[in-house]
């Protein structure tokens, strides 16, 4: 995996059972639990005297560590004079050696969280082993249905750190604050629309790379392997790119592809069409060559000579000609995005793709394209594409407001996509970029990864009314920010 050895430390993803393995792992290295416990402390409470005003405040503690969190902010809170109580899951937790505290217990039916007041939800955090249920389930549902403001301590309580499902209830959290890594429970599923803002805070963990269960996708990963473009670069040294279009109006697709495969830095594009629409197709181009696609071999030529990267699908149709020219190059094993068309056309017969397909080979179905190709899967989104990477034998990007690409090596989670991507064409623009990263000799998960990000990069900020065509140029700007100039 060529993603930079460094930046994976920084932005793994650590599963709840790894992330109390480290704790031990830690403390087994002589520092004692309590003062990871303390450091929490003081962590949340940094945040929380940040960013809200004092008020009255409760703090819902659970019988394992998550609630020893909630105990110690307790006492740093009364310490500053906040209007504190306490509401114990266990109420024969035994708080005899902190006397403050439990002045400040009150009964678990007293708790009527209300606008106007803070509650810390230290119930359950990488802890959670099954639903909630009974006292527990009652005190969750109450903060859900409420408008008090909440802060999670590691997770909110009932939310699974590992998929982001949630188990009975999980309350809509102001903010987050985690410790030692985000836990991809934070980004999938529910995750993000019940943690509110995550912090991260370094409480003393040892890292390892294999707690990592996934990583968090970000530029710091593979931005050395965006080539900056030296003024002597011979265009098809800079790999070239095959993008096959349909006929006619369904063009469009493959028209975008084509164009966003131009702008990711790629040597040369050249977009192969019917001949009944390649003079139409000529006149929409600049920077993009079309030449006319005949069948097969018009594809398997121009790879033959020009090597480089193949996007197949968006707009391709599902005519036997295409199908032809894509499972031709398969066999070429040259590096290829398959997409929209090119998945759906083997939705009755995944098994004859699939046994074409090679680790060099970057599938990107949406949801919808997911399931009719991989059948009902089992799991997270994380999971269930691993899974489908696995049976596919190449990279697999499921798509959607966070993104997950699975291959041969760790899985990614990219959280920075916005509704501003549900437009019509993107995804045919995300196609095509990853096809000029692969000609550019990046490795399958790692040209995914970097199109995935920068794509979402490129559509942040922008309003709903978002066009695909608006894309490429939005993302050449973002490129120039992230490739570092030559000299
Ligand atoms: N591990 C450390 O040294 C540090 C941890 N930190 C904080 O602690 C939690 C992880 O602590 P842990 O005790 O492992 O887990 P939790 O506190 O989240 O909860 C475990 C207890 O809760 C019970 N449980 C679990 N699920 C349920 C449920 N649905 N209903 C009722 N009770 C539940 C569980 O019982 P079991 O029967 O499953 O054992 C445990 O009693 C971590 O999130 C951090 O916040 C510190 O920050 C640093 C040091
Ligand atoms: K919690």
């Amino acid at each position: 995996m060529a993603f930079d050895e460094a930046a994976i430390r920084r932005h793994m993803l650590v599963t709840p059972g790894a992330m109390a393995a480290a704790d031990e792992r830690t403390i087994a290295g002589g520092t004692e639990r309590a003062v990871l416990i303390r450091r929490a402390a003081r962590a949340i409470t940094r945040v929380l005297r940040s960013r809200y005003a004092k008020q009255p405040t409760v703090i819902l503690c659970g019988p394992g560590h998550n609630g020893a969190d909630g105990i110690s902010v307790a006492e740093m809170l009364i310490e500053a004079g906040w209007p504190v109580e306490v509401v114990l899951l266990d109420e024969n937790q035994d708080l005899s050696d902190r006397l403050g505290v439990l002045s400040r217990v009150r009964p678990s039916g007293t708790f009527s969280p209300r606008a106007g007041m803070l509650v810390i939800d230290a119930l359950f955090g990488a802890g959670l082993s099954r639903l909630l249920e009974g006292e527990a389930l009652m005190l969750i549902e109450r903060l859900e249905l409420s408008q008090a403001t909440c802060l999670a301590i590691d997770l909110p309580s009932g939310l699974d750190g590992q998929t982001g499902e949630i188990r009975g209830a999980a309350p809509y959290a102001d903010a987050t604050v985690t410790f030692h890594r985000l836990k991809p429970g934070h980004l999938l599923g529910h995750g993000p629309e019940r943690c509110g803002k995550v912090f991260l805070a370094d409480i003393g963990i040892e890292a390892e790379e294999d707690d990592a269960g996934a990583l968090h996708n970000h530029p710091d990963l593979w931005r050395h392997l965006l080539r900056p473009s030296k003024r002597d670069t011979h265009k098809y040294e800079k790999g070239h790119v095959t993008a096959l279009g349909g006929p006619g109006l369904k063009g469009g697709a493959g028209r975008l592809a084509a164009r966003a495969a131009a702008v990711s830095g790629a040597g040369a594009v050249t977009y192969l069409t019917p001949l009944s629409s390649a003079e139409f197709a000529a006149a929409s181009f600049d920077a993009v060559m079309v030449a006319p696609f005949h069948g097969p071999d018009s594809v398997t030529d121009l790879t033959y000579k020009r090597g480089g990267a193949c996007v197949f699908g968006p707009g391709m149709g599902h005519g036997d000609a295409a199908k032809e020219a894509l499972l031709a190059v398969l066999e070429t094993e040259i590096p290829c995005v398959l997409d929209a068309d090119a998945l759906t056309l083997f939705e009755k017969k995944p098994g004859e793709l699939f046994e074409k397909l090679h680790p060099n080979c970057v599938l990107t179905p949406h949801e919808g394209e997911f399931s009719r190709l991989f059948g009902e899967m089992e799991g997270s989104k994380l999971e269930r594409a691993c899974k489908a990477a696995k049976k596919a034998g190449a990279v697999v990007l499921l798509k959607g407001s966070t993104t997950v690409i699975a291959g041969d090596g760790l899985p990614l989670v990219n959280s920075n996509g916005s509704a501003a991507l549900a437009t019509a064409g993107a995804g045919d623009v995300l196609a095509g970029l990853i096809a000029g990263f692969l000609a550019q000799g990046m490795a399958a998960a790692e040209a995914a990864a970097a199109g995935a990000y920068i794509h979402a990069d490129a559509a942040s900020g922008q309003g709903p009314g978002l066009e695909a065509e608006a894309l490429p140029p939005l993302i050449a700007s973002v490129l120039k920010n992230l490739v570092a100039p030559t000299h």
